[in-house]
């Protein structure tokens, strides 16, 4: 989820394989605000922002059968969190080491938390990119906690090591992983709902008995089926 992760770039790819719509939070906190990201940070400062962010956040968890990419500060709101968890939050995780890469490669300008803004020395060449690195190390600390709490987490690692896998793994090959990993946790769900409909107190041992096996730790509540008979 942090910056140059791919959220936009991914996302919307995700959104065109699943004929889901698309939206950016980026974009719309712009249009709303009629000026760029690192205008309003430059401008307001990154408060507002957030308070923007918010607000498009709130405005977009209503919707069903889309994909937002928020941008990689969403996680530090609380509220945002019960927005977003209507839906499955996807962590894009890559390393500092890469993203700085992306980040580079794209200009920091646009980029005010690691690079654009009055605040921040440009440098050249090497210099930039190890900035950026040290930049990006010192926000991933801050959220690691917070990218934990996503419900998926995606590696953008590359299977490829020679350069072509310098910017991390192709966005095609990023979205597949995507969409195996919610397709399982939609197969996981559904298969807990099958369960839970098919819990039949009445037959073998009774709820009471394994109400006291499972506080001993053995067996769990299950779905009525004997345990001890073996698949059939
Ligand atoms: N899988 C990828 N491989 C290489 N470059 C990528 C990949 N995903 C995104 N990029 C590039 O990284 C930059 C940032 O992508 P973007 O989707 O805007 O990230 P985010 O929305 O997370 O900030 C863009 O230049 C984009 O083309
Ligand atoms: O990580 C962050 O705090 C930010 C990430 C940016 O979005 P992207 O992650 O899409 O670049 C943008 O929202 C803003 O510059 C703040």
């Amino acid at each position: 989820m942090l910056v140059c992760s791919g959220k936009s770039t991914a996302g919307r790819m995700l959104a065109d394989a699943l004929r889901y719509a698309f939206f950016d939070s980026d974009t719309l906190v712009e249009q709303a605000a009629k000026k760029t990201v690192a205008e309003i940070f430059e401008e307001a400062g990154e408060e507002e922002f957030r308070e923007l962010e918010k607000q498009v956040i709130q405005t977009l968890h209503g919707y069903k059968n889309c994909i937002v990419a928020t941008g990689g500060g969403a996680v530090l709101k609380k509220l945002n969190w019960s927005y977003m968890q209507q839906g499955v939050v996807i962590w894009l995780n890559g390393p500092p080491s890469l993203l700085a890469r992306r980040v580079v490669n794209d200009g920091v300008e646009a980029r005010p938390l690691v690079g654009g803004g009055s605040t921040f020395e440009q440098t050249e060449g090497d210099g930039q990119y190890q900035k950026t690195v040290e930049k990006l190390e010192g926000i991933l600390n801050e959220r690691l906690p917070l990218y934990r709490n996503a419900d998926i987490e995606v590696s953008l690692a590359s299977t490829s090591d020679d350069d072509a896998g310098l910017m991390g793994a192709p966005v095609h090959e990023v979205v597949l992983r995507m969409l195996k990993k919610v397709d399982a946790r939609i197969k996981e769900a559904a298969q807990m709902r099958e369960g839970r409909k098919d819990f039949k107190i009445e037959e073998n041992k009774s709820l009471t008995q394994r109400l006291i096996d499972l506080q001993k730790g053995e067996g769990t509540l299950g779905n009525g089926r004997d345990d001890t008979k073996e698949e059939e």
